[in-house]
């Protein structure tokens, strides 16, 4: 076995030994009230030494914020999220979720209200999901990057893009479920390559999820987001 790591091995109880001599009474002294040490935001808090050691005991620390995964339609936000959030045991929130719960499906709220309708509902959504301060995954719809507003709020947060090809959304994609892509599935290129820019701008890691298993890519995305810290507040 070996040795533990200097400062963790058990403590033992000292050893007996005999009492000090007991100090002689001295001369009445005037108490010195010494200037009690400012309070510190730090009180109450271990030691740096013992903050650190317990860490490493803990392992890879959770991502203190919410991470987010945008990517064009059908790449998996939804169904990698969900696995991601299990990975990390933290909570999962889908944008287009929520917006179905309030207003029902989507393709018949494009319908009812059209597409500017739903970008300006979808960016409050998202924008009241990201003030939550909890450390969850949020997968956004994959038209949420347009939003201006939106693009500003995840520069302070970790990004991860998914992507994938054409051929692979045909394959795995629910097209009625998707109103951008009911009339013309090909379309799906054509407003990738309109958006990539967009994807690549607010992204801080990228995945392709034709080419490997859900499995292996949650496993992937969950060691990302332990060791990821995004510098900006
Ligand atoms: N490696 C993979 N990662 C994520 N999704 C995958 C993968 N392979 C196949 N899929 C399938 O692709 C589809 C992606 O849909 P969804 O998660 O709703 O995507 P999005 O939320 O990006 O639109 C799902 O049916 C999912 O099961
Ligand atoms: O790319 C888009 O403009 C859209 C993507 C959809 O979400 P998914 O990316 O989860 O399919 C959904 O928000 C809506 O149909 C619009
Ligand atoms: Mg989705």
């Amino acid at each position: 076995m070996p040795a533990p790591p200097p400062g963790d091995s058990p403590r033992r109880s000292p050893t007996p030994s005999p009492a000090p001599p007991q100090p002689k009474p001295g001369p009445p002294t005037t108490p010195i009230s010494l200037p009690k040490p400012a309070p510190s935001a730090e009180a109450g808090k271990p030691s740096r030494p013992k903050r650190r050691r317990r860490r490493r005991r803990r392992g890879p620390r959770l991502p203190d914020r919410t991470i987010v995964f945008v990517g064009p339609m059908a790449a998996g936000k939804t169904s990698l999220g969900k696995r991601v959030a299990r990975e990390l045991g933290i909570p999962f929130v889908d944008s287009d979720a929520i917006i179905v719960r309030k207003h029902g499906p989507i393709t018949a709220f494009f319908e009812r209200h059209g597409e500017a309708e739903f970008r300006r509902i979808e960016a409050e959504v998202i924008a009241a999901e990201l003030a939550n301060s909890e450390v969850r995954i949020l997968a956004l719809g994959g038209g949420a990057v347009i939003t201006e507003s939106t693009r500003k709020l995840l520069a302070g947060h970790p990004v991860v893009l998914l992507l994938t090809t054409q051929e692979a959304v045909m394959r795995t994609a629910n097209i009625a479920r998707r109103p951008l892509l009911r009339d013309d599935p090909n379309a799906w290129g054509r407003i990738f390559e309109e958006r990539r820019p967009l994807y690549e701008e607010v992204a801080d890691v990228s995945y392709r999820t034709d080419r490997a298993s859900k499995e292996q890519l949650a496993r992937r995305v969950a060691q990302w987001a332990r060791s990821f810290r995004k510098d900006t507040v």
